[in-house]
């Protein structure tokens, strides 16, 4: 669930309160004042996301979205300023993986430490046996 951007930010233009659904619970906001949205943090809920470190495809299937809350899952952002090329960055990213099953044969190594922080304390690296096919 890592996600490439592992964060954003919105600059308050008034004086607010947020509080919560069951109004337990409310945040103060300053004009001003600057608000992170932990990406990160939100896809490794794992309320939402059990076992947020594994690759799971069910996951991103129609069927699994009613088992998170709008805005638990904010790869590209969400509203006038979510990103532009969100469409232009699937479709690239669709034709890489195709090429790349295409010609290539990928299998894990033993060395493989799968990444679980957003700030590792060391530096992991993902090691992988890459078999080339042909063209
Ligand atoms: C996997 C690829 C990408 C991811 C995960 C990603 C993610 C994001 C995120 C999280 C934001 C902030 C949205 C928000 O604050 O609500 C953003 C903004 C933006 N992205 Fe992307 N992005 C990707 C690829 C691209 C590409 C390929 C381009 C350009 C060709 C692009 C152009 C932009 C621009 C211009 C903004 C600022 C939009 C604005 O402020 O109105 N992004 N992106």
């Amino acid at each position: 669930m890592t996600p490439p951007a592992p964060f954003t930010e919105r600059r308050c233009v008034n004086d607010s309160v947020l509080t919560t659904e069951d109004g337990r619970c409310s945040v103060s906001i300053r004009k001003d004042d600057i608000i992170q949205i932990p990406i990160w943090s939100l896809h490794y809920n794992e309320e939402y996301f059990p076992e947020p470190e594994k690759f799971l495809p069910e996951r991103f299937s129609q069927d699994y979205h009613h088992k998170y809350p709008n805005y638990a899952y904010l790869p590209f952002g969400s509203g006038p300023r979510a990103c532009v090329a969100k469409s232009l960055a699937l479709l690239e990213a669709k034709i890489a993986l195709i090429w790349l099953i295409k010609h290539f044969k990928f299998d894990k190594c033993d060395k493989t430490k799968v990444r679980r922080y957003f700030f590792p304390k060391k530096k992991t690296s993902i090691f992988f046996i890459i078999s080339f096919f042909s063209f």
